[in-house]
């Protein structure tokens, strides 16, 4: 594919899509445009004024080549720069050092923080129902549904990350002031703007951006605060028990402890937790608004999974951690609302190294492309779920595709040794939050008069691309179920 300007340069990703500029999210608007045209499942793709050649592919093949190659293939400066503004992390290291991170962050992610994630969720889920009164009226109109998914998934990433918790009714005694959970809602809006805009900017006096500067500083100092209290904690100053918490920043600074001298720095700590912050709550909002979005849609689905949800709840409607791996249709109902809206839709690589890839094109030399070093490759995962050959009639919502799934098949959270390190969690989270929603509610589309449900999902059902992919603003309805 050609384009003026390269999807993946600063200028190709602020201008929106049109003819003449693929933007960010062609993969989403050209999905059916591109590769099956071309004949190819990978592809080059050149800016002419601006951009290297990258290559793109939607080959499952190719896309674990890609994401498994050691050495030869890395995550490189420019394209984790964003993950990484409080130093080096899991996300944006490569080789040893990622090992390292990988090795304390995957104790961090252990089963007693998936027994508190589905605790802190249930309860959380309870506090908003009082909050928001829906126990009172027969049907809450939820317009959008954006917004409570959001609040929700940084609510729980907070308790669950920090063991923070703030309630579901927070507001702060004085609207202007910055505190920990408007920090946080800021600094995640904005974090792709940090890393455009240069430094001297902030000490302008533009409120927007003095706010932009406060949220990062309040967020800064509040990780500092508590990674001191940890370990002071953990050297036995005070009379909190680090033993008794089930928050990851916890076990990822007692693991880090553990390693001695192959810990990991402060700097690191406080960059590994904002990732957790950042990387563990968008994408779970996106996906569970296109889950309830499409289960609205698909009525016959809605009352399959109520069905399931109904035969593990407890007599006083409550659903207990155990129920959780008897609730596959809902686990697979969030699965296919993943597969059609990638929350993380784009996996790059840079090569350190001339190198050949095999394609499973083999008309195109022969299947071997030879890549020369700083060639950028491409997975996307929006390509991807919707090749026909992968995923038989792939627009429409079909959760049984992953029925019988095994954890390498789960595309969505990437393939192999760098496959994502929080999907246990987001799927603990999303499962506890649908079941408790559906057990009691049924979930409709609030529609324009003598709209159709095809109509609806045209009309809303579209992906918006930045730094992740989810679905724009969608009236729901809840009725409450008798
Ligand atoms: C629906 C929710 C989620 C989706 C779709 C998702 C998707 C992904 C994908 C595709 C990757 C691979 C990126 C790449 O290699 O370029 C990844 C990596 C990662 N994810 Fe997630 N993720 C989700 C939730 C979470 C949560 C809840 C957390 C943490 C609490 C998290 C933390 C991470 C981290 C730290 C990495 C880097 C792993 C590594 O490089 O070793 N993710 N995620």
């Amino acid at each position: 594919m050609r384009c003026v300007v390269h999807p993946i340069s600063a200028i190709g990703a602020i201008v929106p899509n049109f003819a003449l500029n693929p933007g960010l999210s062609w993969q989403w608007h050209w999905r059916n445009q591109v590769y099956e045209p071309l004949g190819a499942k990978t592809i080059s793709v050149l800016g002419w004024i601006l951009g290297d050649p990258t290559i793109y592919t939607t080959s499952m093949e190719v896309a674990r080549q890609i994401v498994n190659a050691r050495g030869q293939l890395e995550k490189s400066y420019e394209t984790t720069a964003i993950m990484a503004q409080w130093g080096p992390n899991l996300f944006s290291t490569n080789g040893d050092d990622w090992r390292r991170h990988r090795r304390i962050l995957g104790a961090a992610f252990n089963a007693d923080v998936y027994k508190f994630v589905w605790k802190e969720t249930a309860s959380l889920f309870d506090e908003m129902v009082e909050a928001e009164q829906w126990k009172k009226q027969p049907v809450v109109a939820l317009n959008p549904v954006n917004k409570l998914t959001t609040k929700f998934a940084l609510n729980i990433i907070s308790r669950c990350a920090f063991g923070n918790v703030f309630s579901w009714q927070y507001e702060s005694a004085q609207p202007e002031a910055m505190d920990f959970g408007k920090a946080l809602e800021i600094v995640a809006q904005s974090c792709l703007f940090r890393v455009i805009i240069p430094n001297w900017m902030y000490r302008l006096p533009i409120p927007l951006l003095r706010r932009m500067d406060a949220a990062y500083k309040t967020l800064g100092s509040f990780m500092a605060s508590v990674l001191a209290s940890r370990k002071s904690e953990m050297s036995g100053n005070t009379t909190e028990d680090n033993q008794s918490r089930h928050d990851l920043f916890s076990f990822m600074t007692s693991a880090s402890d553990d390693e001695g001298h192959a810990a990991m720095s402060d700097d690191e700590v406080i960059s590994n937790t904002f990732l957790m912050l950042f990387a563990g709550h968008d994408t779970t909002a996106h996906t569970l608004d296109a889950a309830i979005g499409l289960l609205a849609l698909y009525q016959d689905i809605q009352q399959e999974i109520y069905e399931e949800i109904k035969t593990v709840a407890l007599e006083d409607a409550s659903l207990p951690y155990d129920a959780y791996p008897k609730l596959h249709k809902t686990e697979a109902c969030f699965l296919e609302s993943l597969r059609l809206f990638p929350a993380a839709f784009l996996m790059v690589r840079t090569t350190t190294e001339d190198t050949v890839i095999t394609t499973d094109d083999p008309h195109i030399h022969g299947g071997r492309l030879p890549l020369s070093k700083g060639t950028m490759l491409a997975v996307d995962l929006i390509g991807m779920h919707y090749n026909a050959e992968y995923f038989p009639e792939p627009e429409e919502f079909k959760p049984s595709r992953w029925y019988d799934a095994r954890e390498n098949d789960l595309s969505m959270f990437s393939f192999g040794s760098r496959t994502c390190i929080g999907r246990r969690f987001a799927l603990t989270e999303a499962v506890c939050f649908l079941s408790h929603l559906l057990l009691s509610w049924r979930v409709e589309p609030i529609m324009r008069d003598g709209e159709t449900a095809a109509q609806w999902r045209k009309r809303l059902m579209v992906a918006d691309v930045s730094m992740t992919l989810g679905v724009k603003s969608l009236p729901i309805r809840l009725v409450a179920r008798v």
